[in-house]
């Protein structure tokens, strides 16, 4: 396996779970973040899917898997316990869907990661298949050094980045200041504030 990573807008986009035990459940905490429309096939649901499928988090469709499941789906993961059903709900996959298999990955075509998410950024860890536990052990340990202060130190980059970028500062100024935010001090709130201040009175003085 030697697969390309990307991020993917699954903004109301059709994605299919065959399965809804204990894979599919985690598989679906993660995909729910995202906002695309998610629809399972599955005679029986884990106790922590019954809850979100009450919260109409998903459609479920208390069934075994038929092939016009997965019509027109964008995504399709195939998560149930029966290797065969995997590998026939990847075989009638449309051809040009993103295809995850829980049984033998390398019949799909898209894998998870194991994923660390601080509000803007995002970091994914995937070992190719080798040890998805390596994976997860590394997000564990990125996880203490990109604590919670980075979902609002990347919030504040986002609006200081927005704020040069519209400003007639020279390009050297911009690229010089854009270096100037990565300083470790600015991921204290205060030390934000005073610095979004002085971005704007730079600017300002511009005009
Ligand atoms: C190829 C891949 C395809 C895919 O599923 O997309 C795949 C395949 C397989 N996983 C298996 C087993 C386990 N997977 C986990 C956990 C995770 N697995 C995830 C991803 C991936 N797993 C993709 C590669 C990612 C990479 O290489 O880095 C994570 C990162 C993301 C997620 O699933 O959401 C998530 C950690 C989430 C987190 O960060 O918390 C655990 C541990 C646990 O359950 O706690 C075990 C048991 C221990 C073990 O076996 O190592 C088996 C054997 C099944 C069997 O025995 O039959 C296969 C099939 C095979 O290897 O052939
Ligand atoms: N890729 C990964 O990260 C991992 C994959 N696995 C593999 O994933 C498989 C599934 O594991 P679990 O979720 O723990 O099993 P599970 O037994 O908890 O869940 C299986 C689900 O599939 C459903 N199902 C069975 N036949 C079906 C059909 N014909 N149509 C629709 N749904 C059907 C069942 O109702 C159940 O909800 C395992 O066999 C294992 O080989 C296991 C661990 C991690």
């Amino acid at each position: 396996m030697n697969a390309f990573p990307i991020m993917l807008n699954l903004l109301n986009k059709k994605v299919v779970t065959v399965g809804g035990g204990n894979v599919a459940r985690r598989k679906l905490q993660t995909l729910l973040k995202y906002d695309a429309s998610i629809h399972v096939i599955s005679p029986e649901l884990h106790p922590d899917l019954k809850r979100l499928h009450e919260a109409k988090q998903f459609t479920w469709v208390p069934k075994h898997f038929e092939p016009e499941d997965i019509q027109d789906a964008f995504m399709v993961i195939a998560a149930t316990n029966d290797a065969e059903v995997n590998a026939q709900v990847a075989a009638l996959a449309p051809e040009q869907a993103l295809i995850n298999v829980a049984t033998q990955p390398e019949q799909g075509n898209a894998f998870f990661t194991s994923h660390l998410k601080r509000g803007r950024l995002s970091i994914s860890i995937s070992t190719n298949g080798a040890s998805p536990l390596l994976a997860k052990k590394i997000k564990d340990e990125l996880s203490r050094v990109y604590d919670d202060r980075y979902e609002d130190y990347l919030d504040f980059l986002y609006e200081c980045r927005r704020l040069l970028k519209t400003s007639d500062l020279t390009q050297e100024e911009k690229q010089r200041l854009l270096y100037d935010l990565l300083a470790s001090n600015l991921l204290e709130p205060s030390e934000q504030c005073q610095m979004k201040q002085t971005l704007q009175n730079l600017i300002s003085k511009e005009h």
